[in-house]
């Protein structure tokens, strides 16, 4: 398996490679050069695994020959092992068709775990016996952060900076990085930025051969392809347990990057008979506006109660764009090009033909937010947070044929947002005791100027310097 970036000139590079590449070196991101797919006998022998064996099964066909079979089953085994519920993705049931597929098991309580727990481990296997230091540069809008860095805090070979907006993240999802006092762990709060401002920052640094040169810089966004493959798994987990490859089965997910999603094409791409992808956002809705009438401009970030999918520039979608409409690089690389420069662009019709066969959007604002709050309080007793409920108002919102199954991911623990959740239902969700200390603890942190230099002159000198 190799990797080819979507703007069609960065070297094809195999999946040890992309890990630690993570951005394309043309300003692209890496997609497999094709799609390997498994057959209903294969997917239907999926059922019952536990959710470790069924990662290795799924993703051995992406990574190849960076990782042997046994080694990867021992990686996902340990990724996995950290998670606090045995399934890692419970689903429940909401009533006849309504379904929750619960991604905050891991340790710090949002589906970003799930992915960066592995990618930690991975980067750790692939830099072993290298000589290399990573220097890992990552933009969050309050949930990677934690992850990536509960993922690789105090691990040797590996420095991780992190980058959020200043004010715009939970005080528990900013507690959660900055309460890690690592050597390796360095915090940032970007004064007056968005997240869309620390992600173009981070972009930024990729194409910069006074930093390139002396750093070995990846990402732990979802701009890492890694990120993506194992966002993957929890789509087939869902889909065999209510009955694929013989049923098809319709998802609702509440989405910012547009990575999670993203995955789900994926799997869909691999074989897994999915009725439709629900692409939910909340105010901050280019991804709907995008979807619905091909026109793909940012119109500035508006802060909401889900505060992580608070992004008007999805990275990810370029994957997309790239795959639906023809896989054609060069040109691709003109319209992100055009998009850079005017933050505006038009989907031309094969890209919107191509995302029309498996997604549909919605968009859900404060109060509709709080509805579906109410709804899954109300209906079944169950607290979902902000994000969830932003997918679950998609969800209810979507006709399906019958007898399809429509499952929202619970992409967030509500303890992370439990101001807004009290706000909606009343109640106050309790931090689960494995993060119960958090208000305690010691914050450390460092607040910069929205500049690109001032953030590349912190890295600059902080970072060990490591040869290519
Ligand atoms: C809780 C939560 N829900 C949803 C999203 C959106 O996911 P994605 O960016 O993969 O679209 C995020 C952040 O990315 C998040 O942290
Ligand atoms: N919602 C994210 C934003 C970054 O998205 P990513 O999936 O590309 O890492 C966050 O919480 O940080």
């Amino acid at each position: 398996m190799d990797y080819v970036s979507t703007r069609g000139s960065a070297p094809a590079l195999d999946f040890r490679g992309v890990t630690l590449a993570g951005l394309a070196g043309d300003g692209g991101l890496y997609v497999p050069r094709s799609w390997p797919s498994f057959s209903a006998d294969e997917i239907a022998a999926m059922a019952g695994l536990p959710y470790a064996e069924l990662a290795a099964k799924v993703m051995q066909p992406f990574v190849g020959a960076s990782i042997a079979p046994d080694r990867l089953l021992e990686l996902t085994t340990q990724a996995y092992g950290r998670f606090a519920h045995k399934a890692v993705t419970p689903l429940k049931q909401f009533d006849e068709t309504q379904w929750l597929l619960e991604l905050f098991h891991g340790p710090t309580l949002a589906f970003k775990d799930v992915a960066l727990q592995l990618l930690g481990l991975l980067f750790e296997e692939f830099l072993k016996d290298s000589g290399q230091h990573l220097t890992i540069v990552g933009a969050t809008s309050g949930d990677t952060g934690s992850a990536a860095i509960d993922a690789v805090a105090g691990r040797d070979k590996i420095d991780i900076f992190m980058l959020h907006p200043k004010g715009r993240v939970s005080d528990v999802q900013r507690r959660q990085m900055t309460s890690v006092i690592a050597p390796n762990v360095h915090n940032i709060a970007v004064k007056d930025a968005s997240f869309d401002d620390a992600q173009a920052m981070v972009k930024r640094m990729f194409a910069d051969t006074a930093m390139t040169d002396r750093f070995r810089i990846s990402a732990v966004n979802s701009i890492n392809w890694a990120r993506l493959m194992a966002q993957v798994v929890y789509y087939f987990a869902a889909a065999v347990q209510l009955g694929a490859p013989a049923r098809k089965v319709a998802f609702s997910v509440p989405t910012g990057n547009f990575g999670d999603v993203f995955a789900g094409y994926v799997a869909a791409k691999m074989g897994l008979p999915i009725e439709k992808l629900v692409v939910a956002t909340n105010v901050n809705d280019i991804l709907h506006r995008a979807l619905s009438t091909g026109d793909y401009s940012a119109h500035g970030v508006t802060p909401t109660d889900a505060p992580s999918m608070d992004i008007q520039v999805s990275s990810n979608f370029e994957r997309l764009l790239f795959d639906a409409g023809g896989r054609d690089g060069i040109a691709l690389a003109d319209q992100m090009r055009g998009f850079e420069a005017s933050k505006a662009m038009q989907l031309t019709n094969a890209q919107r033909d191509g995302a029309a066969a498996l997604f549909t959007s919605a968009r859900a604002d404060a109060a509709q937010t709080a509805d579906a709050m109410r709804w899954a309080w109300d209906n079944c007793a169950e607290v979902i947070d902000p994000h969830t409920a932003i997918g679950l108002h998609a969800a209810l919102n979507t006709k399906l044929p019958a007898g399809v199954p429509m499952v929202t991911l619970a992409t967030a623990h509500p303890a992370k947002f439990a101001p807004a959740v009290e706000k909606a239902i009343g109640e106050t969700p309790a931090l689960p005791p494995r993060v119960g200390d958090l208000f305690e603890r010691e914050e450390r942190y460092d607040e910069l100027d929205g500049t690109y230099e001032a953030v590349a002159a912190y890295v600059a000198g902080r970072a060990t310097e490591s040869p290519l």
